[in-house]
């Protein structure tokens, strides 16, 4: 029997970026990466407010591109900042629209990816969905302790890749996802390193406006009474300081760009305080990979490199020589978001996954004290 073809269109909103692909069952026809500069994204004052621009961005290059939508069977956006919730496939509802809309756990470019497969495939009719967003949280109690009793540790990270990058990084291996313990450090917009032990994402930094390594856009861990002290100065609203930990941090915040490239000409040309906080940055993913190598007391089969930064080969040669004594690095750059996307659509076109329905899937992030 001749095998059913389904067309899937998958939409990758990042920080920087706008990835779509076009995937015949598994079979990628079209990827693309869209690359936003900071003037044009903050033009913006919000997340949701670029809606708009993203969607046109992305029907000009399929238009570029002579794709007739009318062959589309679903449409797939990464998921975003929802309630937490476990990993899989789920049907882009309302209850997920408004969550998304409103950012229920807060505002990454993410949110936009259920909105604008939502938009898409209302129009033509068919499915939409989103796979392994941003909030899945599989940390062990252990993990959730902050150490501040009214602050809860939250994972948020990238799900996607991630799980993605390690399920096929456990396969060159000859293991199955669920035997290994493995160590990934995604490094794109954002940097977030998990600790994967047998398929379960036991610790992870929150990515977003939390903790961990600074990266291009993102400030990561800061100095709490320092932040506490800024943010009572009266000097600044609280939407500016959100600005500068999420969006205008890291890279942006010290070297006035998001883009690691312009960064690495920038050094090329003799920048010391370019080269510094490069290296800082490489120097701050180590120290998260040695932390998550002590959560899976050292017992690491692999330590994985990906995300965009991970075409770096100063900043990844940075990396590996502090860690590799843990583990043998694997470095993946870019990301396989595109096709995880479209694989989780397909497993549940197929059949061979059931849907899960948003948001009943939740759990609560049980406050454990
Ligand atoms: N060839 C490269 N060398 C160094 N850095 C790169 C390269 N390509 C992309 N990057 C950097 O990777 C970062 C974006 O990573 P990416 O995973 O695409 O992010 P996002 O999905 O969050 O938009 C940017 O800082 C970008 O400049
Ligand atoms: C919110 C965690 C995911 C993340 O940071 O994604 P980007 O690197 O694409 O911004």
């Amino acid at each position: 029997m001749q095998e059913q073809k389904f067309r899937i269109l998958t939409i990758n909103p990042g920080s920087t970026s706008t990835k779509i692909g076009v995937f015949d069952n598994e079979r990628p026809i079209l990827e693309k990466t869209i690359r936003h500069d900071l003037e044009t994204l903050q033009q913006y004052p919000s997340v949701t407010a670029q809606y708009a621009f993203r969607k046109q961005t992305i029907l000009d290059a399929l238009d570029e591109e002579g794709l007739d939508l009318s062959k589309l069977s679903a449409v797939c956006g990464r998921g975003g900042l929802l309630r937490p919730i476990e990993g899989g496939t789920y049907r882009v509802n309302k209850q997920m629209i408004e969550d998304l809309q409103k950012g229920y756990s807060g505002q990454h470019a993410s949110n936009l990816g259920g909105i604008l497969a939502y938009e898409i495939a209302s129009a033509l009719n068919i499915p939409a969905f989103i796979v392994d967003p941003v909030v899945v949280d599989e940390l062990e109690p252990i993990a959730r302790i902050s150490g501040f009793a009214l602050i809860e540790r939250r994972s948020i990270f990238h799900a996607l890749n991630q799980k993605a990058v390690a399920r096929r990084v456990a396969k060159q291996l000859g293991r199955r996802y669920e035997e290994v313990n493995l160590i990934v450090a995604h490094m794109g917009g954002g940097i977030t390193v998990g600790a994967h032990k047998k398929g379960r994402v036991v610790d992870v930094n929150n990515g977003l406006d939390g903790e961990g390594p600074f990266g291009p856009e993102r400030a990561g861990t800061v100095p709490a009474g320092d932040l506490v002290s800024l943010c009572f100065s009266g000097e600044y609203y609280r939407d500016e300081i959100m600005n500068m930990l999420v969006g205008k941090g890291g890279l942006v915040g010290y070297l006035g760009t998001n883009d690691a490239v312009k960064v690495e000409k920038m050094i090329e040309a003799g920048d010391e305080k370019a080269k510094l906080v490069y290296s800082a940055m490489a120097y701050q993913v180590a120290k998260e990979i040695g932390a998550a190598s002590a959560v899976l007391a050292g017992n690491v089969d692999a330590i994985i490199l990906t995300g965009g930064l991970a075409y770096g080969k100063q900043f990844v040669k940075e990396i590996i020589d502090r860690v590799d004594w843990i583990a043998d690095v694997i470095v993946h750059p870019g990301e396989n978001e595109l096709q995880a996307l479209a694989e989780g659509a397909l497993r549940v076109l197929r059949g061979e996954e059931k849907e899960k329905v948003y948001p009943s899937g939740t759990f609560a992030t049980a406050t454990v004290l």
